[in-house]
């Protein structure tokens, strides 16, 4: 009898959800590698009087962050992520970045030997003495695993509908990477594995804070064009980035869908990009916002500016990304909405 490996899925908000109605459908067909059925956890809440993983492993339907999509039967929902972890072989963490180091806290020392780790997070965690750490090695940190990314263009809800996408597996060794490959390859989430890790997880990190330069542009009633332009400056900071800050990183990854294909879709169709449309004509906060437009959903756009501006700020950098600079300075309230067209104006691209 082979040796089969134990899929866990780390999160149930919108991505998770979609992610483990692939997971769940994949894993019945590879028999002589998995075991069929695939853990997740659930944060628990009440909806609508129930407790969110009963309904889950009744109706198969994550009604509150999935609504209108069957998960397969399959896919048990588990409210205490020790328990959802226990005998992994495989974890994969798909929740809001901000929750990381507490989901983390709980799982150390309860994981098997030679478990290993695929992260689906966009964001970074802000480390002490003005740095940022990868979502991917905070994960490596805590639990003393290996830890590898899953970036791409891929609206959660649109995947669910299963339309075609693709996707980037951060991954340097090819043994691993392929066996990720088959735990989500699916007819319509196609993926290409790619050596460049860390530019892979950079990229879709960095993508969020530029989706909300694109609603604060959609806000102020710009077009196409200025679109355009906030995604082709923010292209521009996101490969500065990478290359002041993850050197060996290669600008061929950008052409991946973790780069120039995600930073498409959110500027056009993702939540941050809408929330921040409504930021600049409502005079709300994000946090309201957030609250009344997402239904629990977490935004990773603003808290990213942050994190990213932590750092620049300590490096005494910020003019050097005056575009993230002006995003994170607007979320605050440091700075008016419509000097987001000043920012653009004046950027060094064009100096
Ligand atoms: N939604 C998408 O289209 C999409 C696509 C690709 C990548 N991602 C990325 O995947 C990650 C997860 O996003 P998502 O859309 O699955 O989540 P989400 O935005 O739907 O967030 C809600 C989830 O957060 C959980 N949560 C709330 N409070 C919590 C707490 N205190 N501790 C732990 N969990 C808590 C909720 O239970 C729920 O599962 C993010 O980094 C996001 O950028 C999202
Ligand atoms: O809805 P957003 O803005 O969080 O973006 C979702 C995904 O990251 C798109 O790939």
């Amino acid at each position: 009898m082979p040796d089969l490996k134990r899929v866990c899925i780390i999160g149930s908000g919108n991505w998770g959800s979609a992610i483990a109605k692939i997971i769940g459908n994949n894993l019945p067909t590879m028999s002589d590698k998995f075991l069929p059925e695939v853990h997740m956890w659930v944060f628990e809440e009440m909806v609508n009087g129930r407790k969110l993983t009963e309904i889950i492993n009744t109706d198969h339907e994550n009604v509150k962050y999935l609504p209108g999509f069957k998960l397969p039967p399959n896919v048990v929902a588990i409210p205490d992520v020790k328990d959802s972890a226990l005998g992994a072989d495989i974890l994969v963490f798909v929740l809001p970045h901000q929750f990381v180091r507490g989901v983390c806290n709980q799982l150390k020392g309860q994981l098997k030997p030679n478990t290993i780790a695929v992260s689906l997070i966009k964001g970074f965690d802000v480390a002490e003495g003005g740095g940022i750490l990868l979502i991917s090695s905070v994960i490596k940190q805590e639990l003393g695993i290996p830890c590898f990314a899953l970036m791409g263009a891929n609206l959660a809800n649109e995947v669910a509908a299963e339309n075609y996408c693709e996707a980037t597996i951060g991954c340097k060794d090819k043994e691993t990477g392929a066996l990720l490959k088959e735990v989500f390859q699916s007819s319509y989430f196609r993926l290409v594995v790619c050596e460049d890790e860390e530019t892979v997880e950079v990229c879709g990190a960095l993508k969020n804070i530029v989706a909300v330069g694109a609603g604060f542009a959609d806000g102020l009633g710009y077009g196409d064009n200025t679109k355009a332009a906030v995604i082709r400056l923010g292209l521009m900071e996101m490969v500065k980035f990478c290359e002041v800050f993850y050197p060996s990183s290669k600008q061929s990854t950008f052409l991946e869908s973790c780069g120039v294909a995600d930073l498409v879709t959110t500027c056009y169709g993702g939540r941050n990009r809408r929330v921040a449309e409504a930021y600049a004509t409502s005079g709300k906060s994000i946090e309201q916002l957030e609250k009344e437009m997402l239904n629990g959903q977490k935004l990773q756009g603003p808290p990213t500016a942050f994190e990213v501006n932590y750092m620049l700020k300590s490096k005494n950098m910020e003019e050097r990304f005056p575009l993230f600079t002006a995003i994170h300075n607007i979320c605050k309230g440091n700075l008016r909405t419509r000097q987001f067209m000043d920012c653009l104006k004046n950027h060094p691209e064009h100096m």
